[in-house]
């Protein structure tokens, strides 16, 4: 049986990129004579529901063929209504085409649509990958993540990146330029981090961050040595050090793509851990805002298919 292909699509993604690689896309299905069925995103959060539905309708159909178009935030949407479907090991394939891409950037996903179609057409793998789940004990929140769960800095910077137009007009620079303003606004905060029966508190965390691999904010490699093939999920505290410091071991995290090893960096390691804070806080799952809350994180490993 010849294979259909469900496109779930974001065209608010990457300015207009997510556009670009739809048109692109829809083309070289058309011009190969293949089955297509596009599903728009009618608002923030529509893929997630779409995504549940569509797994429960095709149970697995070997010959069905889901690929997400857009960015961190389109992919976390329909993982997430993959992962509340009757299917959640439904695997999925994605076609880059956000601002950020730090998934991408951390898989190294480098084909054209061309070469995707063809691969997926004619030898689809499916892949492991892991993901991080979280479940916030104070609001009974739970979902799961591709990049990461930050609280503090890197939440400020989507939130002031997301709430401007500047995605649309600097595209990747727009989370650079809002860096700046996270160093001058963002305060310190206190924070618990529980990992292998131990409990680690800070007084002065300006960041804390559950990662699945190295990047957030558009391509910022906070650990280098994280990788979504470990089965772990890695928690990062930041300490705020003077203004200066920061800028200085910010600039060195970019420039050498190595481990920060200095006395404000703190790393944990481990398939569950629970991130507590006790003031409100600005929170970011893969790049979407989660709003300002009092956090109590229980966090653990888990896995999702990717079909290449
Ligand atoms: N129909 C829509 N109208 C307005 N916004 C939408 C619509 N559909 C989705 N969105 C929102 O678009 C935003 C951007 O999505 P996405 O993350 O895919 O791209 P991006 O932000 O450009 O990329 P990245 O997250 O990789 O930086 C998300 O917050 C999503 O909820």
């Amino acid at each position: 049986m010849s294979k259909k292909f469900y496109l779930l699509v974001n065209l608010k993604s990457g300015a207009d990129r997510g556009t670009f690689s739809y048109r692109n896309t829809t083309q070289i299905l058309e011009n190969n004579n293949l089955a297509y069925e596009t599903i728009f995103s009618k608002y923030p959060g529509y893929l997630t529901q779409a995504a549940q539905q569509l797994a429960n309708d095709l149970k697995l159909n070997p010959n069905a063929i889901i690929i997400v178009i857009g960015g961190d935030g389109s992919l976390n949407q329909v993982l997430n209504g993959i992962k509340r479907s009757a299917y959640p090991q439904t695997p999925i394939a994605y076609l880059p085409s956000g601002t950020g891409d730090d998934f991408a950037r951390a898989l190294n996903l480098q084909y054209t649509p061309q070469e995707l179609i063809a691969k997926l057409n004619n030898h689809p793998e499916v892949k492991e990958f892991d993901c991080g789940y979280y479940f916030n004990v104070n609001t009974n929140q739970e979902g799961y993540f591709v990049n990461n769960l930050g609280i503090g800095f890197d939440a400020y910077v989507v939130a002031e990146t997301n709430n401007s137009n500047m995605k649309k007009r600097w595209g990747h620079f727009s989370y650079g330029i809002n860096v700046f303003k996270a160093i001058l606004n963002q305060p310190a905060f206190s924070v618990t981090v529980k990992v292998n029966d131990k409990i680690h508190s800070f007084n002065n965390a300006y960041l804390v961050t559950t990662t699945n691999h190295p990047y957030f904010g558009g391509g910022v490699p906070i650990l280098p040595k994280a990788k979504p093939t470990n089965h772990l999920l890695d928690t990062i505290v930041v300490e705020k050090p003077s203004f200066f410091k920061f800028v200085y071991l910010f600039s060195k995290m970019i420039i050498t793509k190595k481990q920060i090893k200095d006395p404000h960096f703190h790393y944990y390691g481990a398939k569950e851990m629970e991130v507590i804070t006790k003031d409100l806080e600005y929170g970011q799952l893969d790049g979407e805002e989660l709003g300002s809350k009092n956090f109590d994180l229980l966090f653990h490993v888990d896995k999702f298919n990717l079909l290449l």
